[in-house]
């Protein structure tokens, strides 16, 4: 097999028959002509699609080790510096194509499966661990361009620090029984973006687990016995490009996840009832260097076209003039330049690990996840600020098609452009930022990674402050011996 197309994308998918329930319905037939599915799934497939273009597939595909075959280079297990930095240039060109929008283009999962099945030796010779099924499926990831999508978070019922279910069904997902032929899982998991849209969905227990049936990690296919993806409601505004430039592409749904007594079969299994492992595989593999890696290289493309975005407000209503104009764009190129020194830091101290896979440097990229949280919410408040009123005077495609065009010319025109191109501008700056796919947006970046909050805890935690404290002690040491010497 080799990297697929778009085609391929949609035939696999619509061949699944998920199930799937938007407002209370099933979706029935091809899921790829769902109003809430089509754009998105028209952007994956196009992503896809750049994999087979005569220019970019030396960038977005590399040759198979098992076969020799072009296969996705997010998969590929970089070995040297250079490969780090093939693995961003790929990243960065399917970013591109959506401007970032895509939190969960295929490359952000078939880099974290790369990292885990990197950090397999991990799990050898542990109770309850199949590494070699984590290679495994892997290998069946890379060679067969496989799409995935993922669940790691308990439903949100409490979050209390010693929480235990008092319920005789289980609300978060269990390990209820085993068989010959796998484990069984009943209950739900909290968010799978894209889930529904993609073939497999990796299942893996964030750290905290109390509860050794809690603890677990598995792969299976979407559309499995007993597995439901229930969605939120559509941020689609329409199928107009004009009035929801963003929504009607790269809405990519987020998903409550069920498991009704789902089988999982044993070569699917990558560990279970196993606290020990459940609670440290996640920090101690790869995962966290390379999940941010890509992260930060998306972050960066999606940071560049809110540049757009606000330098395009300022000067389509020329208000470059004004000094906290030019400070709050300077804002944005301050976190621009600074997600782009985070990444090059991150690929300059990258070390080999035990596995011989060249890992970037994980405190960098820790930095990096502490930052964009808190920036991105801020660039929606500059556009807010700056794009003031025009962020409401945006009428629609229709309106520029009926007799109050006239109107709209005359009234809506800029200093620098026509009424319709200065309403497009504003249009895509309100879907970026305030309509429910841009407010959507803005919580996703905030928690993209997880609680911002539990995030620098972490990075407190694990940052090495002994050698400052060190030399806060030095000083005050040499202070005593030269007083003494006096
Ligand atoms: C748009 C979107 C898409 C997502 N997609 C996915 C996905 O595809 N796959 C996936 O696995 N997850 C996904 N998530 C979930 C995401 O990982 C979580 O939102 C994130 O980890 C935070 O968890 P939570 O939402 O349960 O918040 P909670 O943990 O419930 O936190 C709520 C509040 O309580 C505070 N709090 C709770 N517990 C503690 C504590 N122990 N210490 C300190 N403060 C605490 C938090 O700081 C926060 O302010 C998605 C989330 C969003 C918003």
């Amino acid at each position: 097999m080799t990297a697929i197309t778009g085609k391929q994308y949609i035939d696999r998918i619509n061949k699944l028959k998920t199930n799937v329930w938007v407002d209370g319905k099933q979706v029935t037939g091809n899921i790829s002509e769902h109003p809430a599915f089509k754009g998105i799934m028209k952007s994956q497939a196009s992503l896809y699609e750049m994999q087979h273009d005569n220019l970019l597939k030396s960038i977005l595909t590399y040759p198979s080790p098992s076969t020799g075959n072009p296969v996705g280079l997010s998969y590929l297990q970089p070995k040297t510096k250079a490969d780090l930095a093939k693995r961003r240039e790929m990243i960065q060109q399917w970013a591109k194509s959506n401007n970032g929008m895509m939190g969960r283009s295929p490359d952000y999962m078939n880099t974290t499966l790369m990292a885990f099945a990197s950090s397999a030796q991990f799990l050898e010779g542990k109770e309850n661990c199949f590494p070699e099924n984590l290679r495994g499926f892997y290998e069946y990831a890379r060679e067969n361009d496989i799409s995935i999508t993922h669940t790691f978070v308990d439903p949100q019922v409490n979050r209390g620090q010693y929480y235990l279910e008092a319920t005789t069904e289980p609300i978060a997902a269990r390990v209820i029984d085993s068989n010959d032929e796998g484990i069984i899982v009943k209950g739900a998991r909290l968010l799978a973006t894209q889930g529904g849209i993609t073939e497999e969905l990796l299942v893996m227990s964030a750290a905290g687990i109390l509860e050794e049936e809690k603890g677990f990690a598995f792969s299976i296919p979407s559309n499995t016995k007993g597995l439901k993806f229930l969605c939120r409601e559509s941020f689609v505004g329409g199928d107009s490009t004009f009035n929801y430039p963003l929504s009607s592409r790269y809405d990519e749904m987020d998903t409550i996840v069920v498991f009704d007594n789902v089988l999982v079969p044993w070569e699917r299994v990558f560990y279970y009832n196993n606290l020990d492992v459940s609670n440290n595989f996640m920090m101690a593999s790869a995962f966290q260097p390379f999940a941010l890696h890509q992260v930060a290289c998306r972050q960066i493309i999606k940071t560049e076209f809110v540049l757009g975005v606000v330098q395009s407000i300022i000067d389509t209503i020329n208000i470059g003039e004004y000094l906290h104009v030019q400070e709050k764009a300077s804002e944005i190129i301050v976190a621009l330049e600074t997600m782009k020194a985070l990444v090059m830091k991150s690929e300059a101290e990258a070390k080999l690990d035990e596995s011989g896979v060249m890992r970037p440097d994980r405190t960098t990229l820790q930095i990096s996840i502490n930052v964009f949280p808190k920036v991105y919410p801020r660039f929606a408040e500059i556009i807010q600020i700056l794009g003031a009123s025009g962020l409401m005077s945006i009428p629609t495609e229709n309106s520029f098609q009926s007799s109050i065009r006239k109107d709209l010319d005359q009234y809506l025109q800029s200093k620098a452009d026509t009424a319709e191109n200065r309403v497009k501008i504003f249009r895509l700056a309100w879907d970026m930022t305030m309509s429910s796919f841009g407010t959507r947006q803005t919580l996703y970046e905030r928690l993209f990674f997880g609680d911002p909050v539990r995030l620098s805890s972490q990075l407190y935690f694990t940052y090495d402050k002994n050698p400052y404290v060190q030399r806060v002690q030095e000083v005050l040491n040499s202070n005593t011996n030269q007083l003494n010497n006096l």
